[in-house]
């Protein structure tokens, strides 16, 4: 396939490896500095774009991806809040997206079973519930798009929470998230279930970006000729 990469840092660099080793071809790798270069890319160049940027550069950059034919998976996070134009985007154009705040085979696995561990939980008022996530300095955006997909997964069976919170100290009534920020932690996801007499927890932890770059990879290789705006668990049939 013709693979071009939108942003060209951590985890285009990993990709390129995982992608070149099977064969993919990679027609462009746009960092900051190139990225004026993402228009002489079209659907005749390109058979699908990976997007991994900045939560500033992803909405543009999948926006002119579906305005142009180019199927176009994409794993920046901190951009959420434009979610709902995209989807519209990728309607009216016909598109084809993959979005998804953490591509890791892994993560979707811990995604399932924390919403069916909430779904239990829920009925013992006892446990009190909240999310911790730990990731590397250079990380620019919390909470990390895995801990907002996590607590969106505790929150459908949680009714008498109202959202989540990343701040301290906490606020009565919401899901809290703690971010953490250390040297070199590639990214750690915990639940924590805690009571007065004991806890339980329910956590994820990332040993390299392979499992990121290997998932956003599968994704590129099953978008293209697909319509909608799809996720990890349409391809994972979770
Ligand atoms: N969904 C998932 O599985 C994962 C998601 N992520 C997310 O992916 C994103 C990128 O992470 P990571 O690779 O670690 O970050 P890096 O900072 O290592 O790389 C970001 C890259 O994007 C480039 N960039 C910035 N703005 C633009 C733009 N307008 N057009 C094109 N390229 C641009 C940067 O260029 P320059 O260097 O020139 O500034 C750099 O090449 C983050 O949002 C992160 O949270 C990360 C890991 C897994
Ligand atoms: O920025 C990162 O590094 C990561 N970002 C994603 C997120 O915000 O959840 C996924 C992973 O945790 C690594």
């Amino acid at each position: 396939m013709k693979i071009l990469l939108i942003g060209y840092g951590k985890m285009g660099k990993t990709i390129e490896q995982l992608a070149l080793a099977k064969g993919h071809e990679i027609v462009g790798k746009l960092d900051h500095t190139s990225a004026s270069q993402l228009t002489s890319f079209n659907a005749q160049n390109t058979d699908v774009a990976i997007e991994f940027t900045h939560p500033e550069a992803a909405f543009s950059n999948i926006s002119y991806c579906l305005e142009n034919g180019i199927p176009v998976v994409s794993g920046s996070t901190g951009w959420q809040e434009r979610m709902q134009e995209a989807r519209e985007l990728c309607e009216k154009n016909a598109g084809s997206f993959m979005y998804a705040s953490n591509f890791s085979i892994g993560v979707n696995l811990f995604f399932h079973f924390n919403e069916y561990i909430a779904s239990r939980m829920q009925q013992y008022p006892e446990y009190a519930v909240g999310i911790r996530e730990i990731h590397h300095t250079q990380k620019v955006d919390h909470p990390s798009g895995t801990a907002i997909t996590t607590a969106e997964g505790i929150l459908q069976s949680y009714q008498n929470l109202d959202g989540w919170v990343n701040e301290a100290p906490e606020t009565e009534g919401k899901l809290p998230i703690v971010s953490e920020r250390t040297d070199d932690v590639i990214g750690t996801h915990i639940v924590r279930y805690a009571s007065a007499i004991d806890e339980i927890e329910l956590s994820h932890v990332a040993h390299s970006r392979t499992g990121f770059a290997a998932g956003a990879l599968m994704a590129a290789e099953w978008l293209p000729g697909k319509k909608g705006v799809f996720g990890m668990k349409d391809l994972m049939n979770l």
